[in-house]
């Protein structure tokens, strides 16, 4: 459950405060109760200089998802109610795993026909993001990812995806 900090930058100082979006609360100091890795996984944590390598900028990534009956939403802009099991949707992503090999032109046209995601519309790209902002299993796989590779089949609470990271 998300505590409700980010990291903004103050304009007028040009230096990161940390804002809480519940309580309304900001300060210059990380607050007492988040641990380093909480810090460096908050939105806007890109935001903080220096930081591990890669963990506290943002990348940019493309995924083409299947979703499957256990979704957390089992609906896409494709198929009103999704019934198939998860054992389904991961067999029909090796399929696409298959047909795409490295190829980012043929992911990006499996990903705007099939991805049951909205980012199908912008052939799977879902821009730029830092730590803290997509689903954990998501996260760690893109983050783990250089420039131009493609994860392998990952599971998030959304469904089955495979992600390319393009930045
Ligand atoms: O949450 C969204 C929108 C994602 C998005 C971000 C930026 C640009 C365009 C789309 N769509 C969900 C499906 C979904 N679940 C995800 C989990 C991690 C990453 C991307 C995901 N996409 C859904 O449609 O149920």
């Amino acid at each position: 459950m998300s505590s409700g900090w980010e990291i903004r930058m103050s304009n007028s100082k040009g230096i990161p405060y940390y804002f809480n979006a519940v309580s309304k609360q900001s300060s210059w100091d990380a607050p007492s109760e988040l641990s380093e890795d909480q810090i460096k996984s908050l939105p806007g944590s890109q935001h903080l200089s220096g930081g591990s390598s890669g963990g506290a900028g943002t990348i940019t990534a493309s995924h083409l998802l299947v979703k499957h009956k256990d979704s957390r939403r089992p609906s896409s802009w494709k198929e009103t109610n999704i019934t198939r099991t998860k054992e389904e949707a991961t067999d029909i992503l090796r399929e696409y795993q298959a047909q795409v090999g490295n190829s980012r032109e043929k992911f990006e046209e499996l990903a705007s026909v099939h991805s049951d995601c909205s980012s199908h519309s912008q052939r799977g790209n879902l821009g730029p993001f830092s730590k803290g902002q997509m689903q954990k299993p998501f996260e760690d796989a893109a983050f783990a990812l250089q420039v131009g590779e493609f994860s392998d089949i990952i599971s998030t609470e959304s469904g089955v995806h495979i992600i390319l990271r393009t930045a």
